[in-house]
């Protein structure tokens, strides 16, 4: 078994897993899937969703998958960060060549508003919530 290609809706995802590797992060626009190795004892941290709203897009929700090709059980644990209230670009990210890309937004509403949509593991959820 594996997860379909989706972003995280929340703040911040920290994951662990067993020595079984099957998590994919794609880091660019293009068709290349990075297979994440993790060190013993070690967490995978990533900014979803959420983070990448309050950055002003400097930091990227990155889509990812599940891909298991071996016979070995994988375990994984995650842990994933809300952002209680509403989710706003600091001042310091917004200036002339950095106008607002994402409008305030409650962090709830935007989870409860996907929450039964076929879009909601959808990269593009969160800028047809709150995009500018
Ligand atoms: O099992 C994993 O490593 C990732 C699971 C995942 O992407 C999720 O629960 O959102
Ligand atoms: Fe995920």
């Amino acid at each position: 078994m594996g997860a379909a290609i989706h972003t995280d809706k929340h703040f911040l995802t920290i994951l662990s897993q067993n020595q079984v590797d099957g998590l994919e992060v794609k880091i660019k626009d293009d068709d290349e899937w990075v297979r994440v190795k993790y060190l013993p004892s070690s967490f995978f941290v990533m900014a979803v969703d959420a983070f990448m709203a309050w950055s002003n897009g400097r930091l990227r929700s990155a889509p990812h998958r599940v891909v298991m090709n071996g016979q070995e059980d994988r375990y994984s644990i995650a842990l994933f960060k809300f952002k209680n209230g509403t989710v706003e670009i600091p001042e310091e990210l917004i200036d002339d060549e950095h106008p607002p890309r994402f409008k305030p937004f409650d962090h709830f509403k935007f989870l409860e508003f996907y929450a039964k949509s076929p879009i909601y593991f959808d990269e593009r959820a969160i800028k047809l919530f709150c995009g500018v």
